[in-house]
């Protein structure tokens, strides 16, 4: 390739997306977020989306692994959306339409986990309420991380947190319709949890994205646990 763009990933500031994203998917793999290649991140910057490499081990991924597409551009089908920056030998993320999702509500960072604490609590809640129930929590002091919709500050301690639950699919970019249609039934939230799967959060920047996805985790490993210890997670 002649010009394959790659000034768009070299920098030496670490705050750069080429940078971070690498950096971010290191702490997510500790964090049993990005287990066996799945998981990841993507950032927008002005009007760039820097995308991670798909099937790779996510922690050991290196900024010259990253790929960058001009935004806007075509959610589906693959085929029709250009990287100007594409490293050799490698694919895009699996999850590329659905992080696109969220930077078209103006996302900054789209963080996608597979954290156990996600795929129980959309589990639990399927037992308890049935396949179109959501998950929600109220009266625990870790709600307070999680943003009330865009513009309305933050929710209180006696706010009740929802996070919806779409139904998985076997190929990751099928589940963009269902998300997107999460994210209009649901115009306040930052995350959509995936049954069985893990779950997509997103932010207006990187920091905000990773304290609300750090912020779901903990609700939802406390959760898990209250059911277990037999105490109601949800204070009617
Ligand atoms: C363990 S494989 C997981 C993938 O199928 C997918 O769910 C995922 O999260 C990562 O997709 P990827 O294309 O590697 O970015
Ligand atoms: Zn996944």
């Amino acid at each position: 390739m002649a010009d394959n763009n790659d000034h768009l990933v070299q920098s030496q500031d670490p705050d750069h997306p080429a940078n971070l994203i690498p950096d971010l998917c290191k702490r997510f793999f500790h964090n049993g977020w990005c287990t066996g290649t799945g998981g990841g991140t993507s950032i927008k910057k002005d009007n760039h989306i820097f995308i991670a490499p798909s099937g790779v081990q996510k922690e050991m991924m290196k900024s010259e692994n990253i790929f960058v597409v001009e935004f806007p551009t075509p959610k589906y089908p693959p085929s029709e959306r250009k990287y100007i920056r594409k490293p050799l030998d490698l694919k895009p993320s699996a999850c590329t339409p659905l992080f696109l999702a969220a930077f078209e509500r103006g996302a900054g960072c789209c963080i996608h986990s597979h954290s156990q604490w996600c795929v129980l609590v959309t589990l639990l809640v399927e037992k308890m309420h049935g396949k179109d129930a959501c998950f929600k929590i109220s009266n625990i002091e870790q709600i307070k991380g999680i943003p009330k919709g865009p513009g309305k500050g933050m929710l209180g301690f006696h706010d009740t947190l929802r996070v919806p639950i779409i139904e998985n699919t076997p190929f990751e970019e099928d589940l963009t319709g269902a998300l997107e249609e999460a994210m209009e039934k649901y115009p306040d939230t930052y995350a959509v949890l995936v049954r069985r799967h893990g779950i997509y959060v997103w932010g207006d920047t990187v920091a905000k994205a990773k304290t609300q996805c750090e912020s779901l985790d903990y609700l939802f490993q406390l959760a898990v646990e209250m059911h277990k210890l037999g105490l109601p997670w949800l204070k009617e």
